[in-house]
């Protein structure tokens, strides 16, 4: 057949094929070839040598999000862990394990109205200073779905047009708690705070450790363009939430109890599949805290 079906049909994004070096401590099986990862050979309740921990920074840096099976650790083993990449953010408003502010409770049961992070989102974007990522513990899991979503903004900024990359650069967006968090959480019994964050950051961000850029859009939290009118800005976030969920920029991760998922806040989006009602799924998450977008 000459040509494809459709001439806009080619993926405009191609990845980088060079082959990394090896791993000396860990074993590496990617979800695909631009993002996810998952990590054997590692065992996260025993203390991490250097070697151990460069390796999965690296792990994370080359694949945006990286996974853990068969980890048994303790609430403040999470935490610790967590801390092996930065100081702990405390989320604005969701339940968090008793005396444990930087332990968040995931978990939706049958009584549940929602369940967390069910559309495309970038953890608390509306943040001054969003988190750098996340590390989410999965012990219950239903016995079908419950999968996460995941997908590279990285990609998906660099399937952009070189003219949309144009007339992106250099706009903000408003990034907005208060309408996602107010009332979120009443039925854990969390009482609403008096006020939540709200943010002005780049649309396309650099990454501080890799130096890509990012679209860093979010149907979330971002509710406008900084000057343009109105029309104008909904319109363009309407092509760029459209663009952005192309399955060539994602992967899917099926949960088993004790896993982990580890991802780069700054250049993955993620959305969570509650398709497992009546049944039950819980876990904790912890959260690095990160930097001001650039
Ligand atoms: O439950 C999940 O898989 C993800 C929920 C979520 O959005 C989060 O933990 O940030
Ligand atoms: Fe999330």
């Amino acid at each position: 057949m000459a040509g494809s079906l459709n001439a806009n049909a080619g993926p405009r994004y191609r990845h980088n094929a060079d082959e990394s070096a090896p791993y000396e401590t860990i074993t590496l099986d990617k979800l695909t070839p631009i993002l996810g990862a998952e990590i054997s050979g590692i065992d996260l309740s025993k203390p991490l040598s250097n070697r151990q921990q460069d390796e999965i920074h690296r792990a994370l840096a080359e694949n945006l999000v990286i996974f853990f099976r068969e980890q048994h650790i303790s609430q403040d083993q999470h935490l610790a862990f967590g801390r092996l990449f930065g100081d702990l953010h405390t989320h604005p408003a969701a339940p968090s394990e008793p005396g444990k502010p930087e332990l968040m409770i995931i978990h939706a049961d049958k009584d549940s109205p929602r369940a967390n992070g069910e559309g495309w989102h970038t953890d608390v974007s509306c943040d001054l200073e969003p988190p750098m990522g996340s590390i989410l513990y999965i012990k219950k899991c239903p016995p079908k779905g419950g999968d996460t979503l995941f997908a590279s903004m990285y990609a998906a900024y660099e399937a952009l047009s070189d003219r949309m990359k144009t007339y992106l650069d250099g706009l903000t967006a408003v990034h907005d708690g208060e309408s996602v968090y107010r009332g979120l959480y009443k039925n854990f019994n969390v009482a609403d705070k008096p006020e939540y964050p709200r943010a002005v950051h780049p649309v396309v961000r650099t990454h501080p450790v890799t130096g890509k850029k990012a679209l860093y859009v979010n149907r979330g939290f971002t509710r406008s363009l900084v000057g343009l009118p109105r029309d104008e800005s909904d319109a363009i976030l309407r092509y760029l939430y459209e663009h952005m969920e192309n399955p060539l920029f994602q992967c899917r991760f099926r949960w088993q109890e004790n896993s982990i998922a580890f991802w780069d806040n700054r250049c993955v989006q993620h959305r969570a599949m509650w398709d497992y009602w009546p049944h039950t799924r819980s876990g904790n998450r912890v959260t690095v805290a990160g930097d001001k977008p650039y």
